[in-house]
């Protein structure tokens, strides 16, 4: 078995002990490009969840009030670590989860950037002196780590997913119980190792694997956890939200998208091809900012099409590890089996298939990138999120009906559109209903801009200066009696 130069963790961080599920059980874990078992871990419950929450209880009372500089230092460390392993994480990451490996050292870079960049934002986490409306008192304002926080994350982005949750709790003195994504777990244990590695305290990281609902509803039940933060669909994201009343927790939620991507007659086709491939069909489509739809104007439609898919058809799927792999494998046979029913869909309401559209050639979750022409808004695909490489083409006359036909939907993560006027540029900065827009860009994702959702794609912000926001508490102080 390949224990990627010993970062390969097949058991839980609990407190400063690496341990395994109390029942011994285990799951295997699979590489979806040739269903090998890559190792086993942990199937945990909420007994170890409960501990882990325990120890990071524990821990919290001196994390919260270390000197900011010896936290800030660690975190440096960290980065380092994990730019120092880069190659290792991400041979490990494509192992578990299947994106090439281009992608995979991507993701390890942007989620160390996420450390360094929290490293550096603590230290302007300022306070405020309020003017006071009397001589005799003064008012001051101060942020204060929120408490333990509980993190859950996805598998399409296993490391960095959690990477903009733990940096920037850590960062804020928060200690975290973090639990990976049953299918991709070792890119979440070894940001424990490494946190061990650096020299971070015990119970300020901890790491559970398994029942998902089961430690997901330790968490949510615990009155420790002060904050919940959440990556995944929407569906399991309302169920959270709900699981937090019990205790008013303060949550951050990033959920599902339905992506529009809008091309004018007046865009740039090159540039519009090039963010098209980008923002449909990185990390094989399974991204939450990936498009759903395309909007093509009318008078730039066939031209746009043909481009789409000749740039589709030289896409070269195989092994992520394969050199020049631009798709690999999905995650799943249920995300296979998800594409073909909207394929399904789309063709018997008049959808025509121009490239691609059924399984690949070489077996398993492999699957042809895909375009759809002549989509209508009554197909799946429309309102539902693909999370595959398929490609759904809709035309449209006007700005106006672009803009409504992008918002005609409970998402609100990403849009994409390409213009070369200003002045269409601002109207659909003010009208289209996204957290994230993407003008003549398809890949707009960086550590200094907030990221996050509206409508049903979630709430809070992660990156950006809002990013520690949400793992800090703020406190009003008055100071009375100064006039004697
Ligand atoms: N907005 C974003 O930043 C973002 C980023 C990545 C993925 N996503 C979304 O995530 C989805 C795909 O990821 P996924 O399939 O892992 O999502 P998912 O919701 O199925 O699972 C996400 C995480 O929640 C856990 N989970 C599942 N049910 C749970 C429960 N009842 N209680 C506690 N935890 C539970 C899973 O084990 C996993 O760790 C897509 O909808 C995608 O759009 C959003
Ligand atoms: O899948 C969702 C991720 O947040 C995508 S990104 O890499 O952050 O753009």
């Amino acid at each position: 078995m390949n224990d990627f130069d010993g970062l390969l963790q097949q058991a839980n961080l609990i407190g400063s002990a690496w341990t395994g599920a109390d029942s011994g059980e285990t799951i295997a874990v699979t590489n979806p490009a040739t269903g090998a078992v890559i190792g086993q871990v942990p199937n945990c419950g909420a007994t170890e969840a409960n501990r882990a929450i325990a120890a990071a209880t524990a821990a919290f009372g001196d994390w919260s009030t270390s000197n900011l500089s010896f936290r800030v230092g660690l975190l440096h460390k960290l980065h380092d670590a994990l730019m120092d392993n880069q190659e290792t994480l991400a041979q490990m990451l494509t192992a578990e989860q299947g994106k090439p490996l281009v992608e995979a050292r991507g993701e390890i870079a942007i989620g160390a950037a996420y450390v360094r960049w929290f490293a550096e934002e603590v230290r302007r986490a300022k306070g405020e002196i309020v003017p006071s409306p009397t001589a005799d008192r003064r008012l001051m304002v101060t942020r204060h780590p929120v408490g333990v926080v509980g993190a859950i994350t996805p598998w399409n982005f296993p490391s960095s997913m959690l990477a903009r949750k733990l940096a920037a709790a850590l960062a804020a003195g928060c200690t975290i119980v973090a639990k990976p994504a049953t299918a991709t777990p070792y890119s979440g244990l070894v940001w424990g190792k490494l946190c061990q590695d650096v020299g971070f305290p015990d119970g300020v990281v901890n790491i559970v694997t398994g029942f998902a609902r089961e430690i997901g509803g330790a968490i949510m039940a615990s009155p420790d956890v002060r904050k919940v933060t959440f990556t995944g669909s929407t569906d399991v994201g309302k169920v959270l939200i709900r699981q937090s009343a019990d205790t008013v927790k303060k949550v951050s939620m990033e959920l599902g998208g339905n992506a529009p991507f809008i091309v004018f007659d007046d865009a740039d086709i090159d540039a519009a091809i090039e963010g098209a491939m980008i923002a449909k069909y990185r990390n094989m489509g399974q991204t939450c900012v990936c498009t759903n739809r395309f909007y093509v104007q009318s008078g730039i439609h066939d031209a746009f099409v043909a481009r789409l898919k000749q740039a589709t058809e030289a896409l070269v799927v195989g092994d992520g590890t394969e050199d020049g792999v631009a798709q690999g494998p999905m995650i799943d046979m249920a995300g296979v089996e998800k594409v073909e029913e909207m394929i399904a869909d789309a063709t018997s309401k008049g959808g025509k298939i121009v490239s691609g559209g059924k399984r690949h050639e070489k077996g398993g979750t492999f699957f042809e990138p895909t375009v759809i022409t002549g989509a209508t808004a009554d197909m799946q695909f429309a309102t539902e999120e693909i999370f595959g490489p398929l490609s759904a083409v809709f035309k449209f006359e006007t700005e106006e009906e672009a803009i409504d036909a992008a918002n005609a939907t409970e998402f609100g993560l990403a849009a994409y559109a390409y213009t070369k006027s200003l002045g269409r540029t601002f109207r659909l900065n003010e009208g289209l209903q996204y957290g994230l827009i993407g003008i003549n860009s398809g890949l707009i994702t960086t550590v200094e801009a907030p990221f996050g959702g509206l409508k049903e794609s979630g709430m809070g912000k992660e990156g950006g200066s809002q990013g520690l926001e949400d793992y800090l508490s703020v406190k009003y102080m008055c100071v009375a009696g100064l006039d004697a």
